[in-house]
This record gives C-alpha cells, sequence and structure tokens, in this order.
C-alpha cells in the first residue's frame, strides 16, 4: 500500500490530505504535526478548523485510510510521498524581517525527513514558499541522505477558506513542477496519478520547479491586486458620487476582465495575500528590481489605506469622536463561512476604534471569544501565523474596553453605532427595525463589506456610510 505522510495538520494539510484520503481509498494517508492539540482535535468530533463539508469527509475516511498522530518521525519514515503543509509566516526578526518568509518550520520539517529517512521518497511543497526554495530543501536533505533519493516537487494549494472542500474536489487546476530529469519526470507522473483519480488531465498542469513555486506567489498577488484596485475606486467613488458597485458590474461584464474579486471592501484579509506579496517584494529587492518590489508594495499600502479610511470615516461621522460610545462589531472572521481570524481586517477597525477609547461589542457566528481577545491582544504584526502552540497566552482580565457576546441583537443593543466587518450571511436578514429601536440615536451603520440594503436602512432612520456608495447627507463635508 502507498503510504503518504502530510506534515502539518492546520487549515492547508487537513482538508487537502482528508480529500487525497477520500478520492484514493487504496492509499494511507497520515497527518501529523507538532501540535498535540491540533491532533486531538482531528482525531475528535470537534475539528480544529470550520470547513462546510469537511466533517464528512472526515468522518468518511477518519481510521479507515487517513489517520492523524504526533508521531512525526514514525509516519515520516514510513511514507512513500511526503506532503508539507507548514507554516511559512513572515519573518519577525534578522534579515528580511517583516518581508522575507521564514522557513524555521520547514526547515524543521526538512531536517525531520533527512534524519528518518532510510527508503526513496517525493518531498512536496504544499506550504507556499519563496522561488527556489526546493532548492535549499534539497540541499538539507541530500546532504545526509545515506544513500536514499528524494525528488522534490512543488505543488502549491489554491484552496480559498469557506470553500476549501469544494475547492479541493473541483480546483480550476492543480499545479505540479519538478526537476526536468527522467527521475523528475517520474515523480510529478506519480503524484499526478494522484490528482488524476478525480480530475481530468487537462486540468493538471506541470511545470519546472521555479514556475510552479513563483506561480503561486503571482496567482495571490493578482488576485489582492484586483481588490486593492476596487478598493481605489470605492474612494473616488464616495468622492466623485459614482457607486461602485455599479462600476464593479460594469467591469465585470467585461469577458477580458470576469467578473470575480471584484468586491470593495473594508479591505482583504488571511493568512496568505499580506504574507505573500511581502514575499515577493522581498525576492524582487533581492535580486535587485526595485519597482517591481515597490509595484506590488503598493498592493498592501493600498489595503491598509483602506481600513484606515473606513476607521477615520466612523470616528468622524460621530462627530469626530468615538470616545466612550458603544460600538457594535459584527463580523472578526477575515470572511464568511470560516472561524480563521488571520489577518482579519477586524482586528485593524478594532483596534483603530479602541484607540479612540470607542467600547467594542463583538459578535460573530464561528469565532471564539478566546480567538478574539488573542488576536486583539497580540502586539506584534507577525506573531498570529506561528504554530498555535507557540504563540504567547494572554490574561483573559486585559481589554475591559471589549465584549464579546452571543448573538447581533445583544451586540447592537445600546450601541451608538454598527460595524458590518464581515459578510456573514446572518448579518442580511437581521431584523433592523428592532435593533433601531434599541440603539442610541442618531444610530450608525458602516457596512465594511457592503451587504445591506441601504436604502431600507435609511427609511428606517439609520445613517449609513456603504464602502464607496454615494454618501448620506449627514457624512457630507
Ligand atoms: N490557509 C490557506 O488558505 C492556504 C491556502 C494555500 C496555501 N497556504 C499555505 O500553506 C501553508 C500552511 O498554511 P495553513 O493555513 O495550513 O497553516 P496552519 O498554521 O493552519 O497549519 C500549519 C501547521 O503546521 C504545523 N507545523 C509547523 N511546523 C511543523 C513541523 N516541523 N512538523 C509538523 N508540524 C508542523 C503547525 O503546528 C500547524 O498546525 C502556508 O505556507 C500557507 O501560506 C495556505
Ligand atoms: O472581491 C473580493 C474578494 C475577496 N475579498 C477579501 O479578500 C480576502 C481573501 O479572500 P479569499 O481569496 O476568498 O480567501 P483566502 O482563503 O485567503 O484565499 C486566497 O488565499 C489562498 C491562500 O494562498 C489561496 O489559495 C486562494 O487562491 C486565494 O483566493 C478576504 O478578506 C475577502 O473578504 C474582498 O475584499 N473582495
Amino acid at each position: 500500500m502507498v503510504k503518504i505522510c502530510g506534515i502539518g495538520a492546520g487549515y492547508v494539510g487537513g482538508p487537502t490530505m482528508a480529500v487525497i484520503a477520500l478520492k484514493c481509498p487504496e492509499i494511507e494517508v497520515t497527518v501529523v504535526d507538532i501540535s498535540h492539540s491540533r491532533i486531538a482535535a482531528w482525531n475528535s468530533d470537534h475539528l480544529p478548523i470550520y470547513e462546510p463539508g469537511l466533517e464528512q469527509v472526515v468522518q468518511q475516511c477518519r481510521n479507515k485510510n487517513l489517520f492523524f498522530s504526533t508521531d512525526v518521525e514514525k509516519h515520516v519514515a514510513e511514507a512513500d510521498i511526503i506532503f508539507v503543509s507548514v507554516n511559512t509566516p513572515t519573518k519577525s526578526r534578522g534579515l528580511g524581517a517583516g518581508k522575507a518568509a521564514d522557513l524555521t518550520y520547514w526547515e524543521g520539517a526538512a531536517r525531520v525527513i533527512a534524519e528518518m529517512s532510510k527508503s526513496n521518497k517525493i518531498v512536496i511543497e504544499k506550504s507556499t514558499v519563496p522561488v527556489r526554495t526546493a532548492e535549499a530543501i534539497e540541499r538539507i536533505l541530500t546532504h545526509n541522505s545515506n544513500g536514499v533519493s528524494f525528488q522534490i516537487l512543488s505543488n502549491p494549494e489554491f484552496l480559498s477558506e469557506g470553500t476549501a472542500i469544494e475547492d479541493l474536489l473541483n480546483p480550476d487546476r492543480v499545479l505540479i513542477g519538478g526537476r526536468q530529469t527522467p527521475e523528475g519526470l517520474l515523480a510529478i507522473q506519480t503524484v499526478k496519478d494522484i490528482y488524476a483519480h478525480w480530475l481530468p488531465e487537462d486540468r493538471i498542469i506541470t511545470t519546472n520547479l521555479w514556475s510552479a513555486e513563483l506561480a503561486k506567489l503571482a496567482d495571490n498577488a493578482f488576485l489582492a491586486q484586483r481588490i486593492s484596485s476596487i478598493n481605489a475606486m470605492s474612494a473616488l467613488c464616495e468622492a466623485t458620487g459614482a457607486e461602485v458597485s455599479e462600476v464593479s458590474h460594469a467591469l465585470s461584464k467585461n469577458s477580458k476582465l470576469g467578473p470575480r474579486f471584484l468586491n470593495a471592501s473594508v479591505g482583504f484579509g488571511g493568512s496568505c495575500f499580506q504574507k505573500d506579496i511581502l514575499n515577493l517584494v522581498y525576492i524582487s529587492e533581492s535580486n535587485g528590481l526595485t519597482e517591481v518590489a515597490n509595484y506590488w508594495k503598493q498592493v498592501i499600502q493600498m489595503n491598509d489605506y483602506q481600513k484606515d479610511r473606513f476607521v477615520k470615516r466612523v470616528i468622524s461621522s460621530m462627530f469626530n469622536t468615538v470616545s466612550g460610545k458603544k460600538i457594535a462589531i459584527l463580523g472578526f472572521a477575515f470572511k464568511k463561512d470560516t472561524s480563521d481570524t488571520r489577518k482579519t481586517p477586524s482586528i485593524d477597525v478594532c483596534k483603530g476604534l479602541m484607540g479612540d477609547d470607542a467600547y467594542l461589542t463583538i459578535y460573530d457566528p464561528r469565532v471564539s471569544e478566546d480567538q478574539i481577545r488573542r488576536d486583539l491582544s497580540l502586539n506584534s504584526t507577525v506573531e498570529w501565523d506561528h504554530p498555535i502552540h507557540l504563540q504567547p497566552t494572554i490574561s483573559p482580565s486585559t481589554m475591559k474596553q471589549v465584549r464579546i457576546v452571543k448573538d447581533a441583537y445583544e451586540a447592537t443593543k445600546d450601541a451608538h453605532g454598527i460595524c458590518i466587518l464581515t459578510e456573514w450571511d446572518e448579518f442580511k436578514s437581521l431584523d433592523y427595525q428592532r435593533i433601531f429601536d434599541n440603539m442610541q440615536k442618531p444610530a450608525f451603520v458602516f457596512d465594511g463589506r457592503n451587504i445591506l440594503n441601504v436604502g431600507r436602512l435609511r427609511e428606517i432612520g439609520f445613517i449609513v456610510y456603504s464602502i464607496g456608495k454615494p454618501l448620506d447627507p449627514w457624512l457630507r463635508p
């Protein structure tokens, strides 16, 4: 029986390995992690991450051909194929701090592979890594290889959170890069055969190693760039009376542009976009390509501007101060249908409002109180992407300005204003008349996701700000 070991049981490693196990019943898949709590959760009824459809996939395969374990060394030693999906956060210290990828966890995994391997293995980069990482990994693996041969492949993951299972079952494409040698091509074919269990051949693209590594960074940079572009337009819309959803709609009908990633928002979040663009910026700078680096940096600067602009809009609308005022925050996850809060714009918006001494009452249908408090108390901008058990613990007594509640009605009771920061479907169908009746007046709504019916809210009596829409008379300068 072919054995696969997946190193890293996170948002990528867990779902990708579970889907491979589902689609390839003749392969034994074991997912290993250094975090005991994460592995315990994967083996329980409460999986460590929320993804629609994930529970059903895990239930079908767990303890049949899908296993979760903390015994990294044993399963690495036994595997024929190893997928590495460990964290690759932005470096917080030393050379390249704030931009370069921190490959500590990847290197740790590579060293275990080098040490434990007694048989030939295919080692696959599933994590997003800087272009030419495979070369460094090759060096670590071959240095102490004891005659074992390794083929390194790049098979970057393109899933989006919230739709991970759907994306894995039916991806646009799978990308496999490898050395263009007979051994490299054979390894590519082996991995291609795994995906061919459920995907037509024309969706599996094969390239050289460096193209696959760079294509992943480029993919995220292009997506984020589109969001920053429409967000830039949203500021211009507010200044001119144009409406950003109408502009997006017009663009979306251009077949050269296509309809996706044109929703203006309070800013993009998530663990990947900012980290991967910073990584691209660092690689460009390292190669002396200053103009290229500056071009991509601007995508992040525009995103920071959008979050900052939102906070300033809230404060300036409410008589230039939110000190002592109660603001209801609806939504904390970085997008709907996920419990992930990594780099969520909610963190920056909440911190911005707390900086002006607001009282926040936060509600998110999926994010735990612990997670919200942890996110709001982390000082470093880079600590968030390290393995959970390595992150600092926080004291619950901190942040008296923040209350986390169990539903939207409780959050908005007696509030002066509401900020919609995640586009959860349930926020669209709340009883806004009831909410209005229970709020302080004038009652404000700041819709950072453009999901609410502005006209209807104004009829009720709210003063409404919605990204990129003509300004409420109250808010005009
Ligand atoms: N989250 C996404 O949507 C997504 C999508 C595509 C690609 N990626 C990339 O995939 C990688 C993983 O992302 P994630 O979101 O799954 O991260 P994650 O933090 O959810 O999971 C990574 C896991 O790896 C474990 N780990 C770290 N070092 C280890 C080691 N040496 N041995 C065993 N386990 C180890 C950690 O404990 C953690 O549980 C990153 O490079 C990311 O950029 C993420
Ligand atoms: O039109 C849009 C689309 C998205 N967003 C925001 O952008 C962020 C990222 O969204 P999305 O791309 O849907 O989620 P991720 O799970 O971060 O997925 C991205 O990052 C992954 C990790 O690398 C890649 O695999 C995916 O292809 C890529 O879409 C979220 O805050 C969204 O709210 C917008 O503001 N407007």
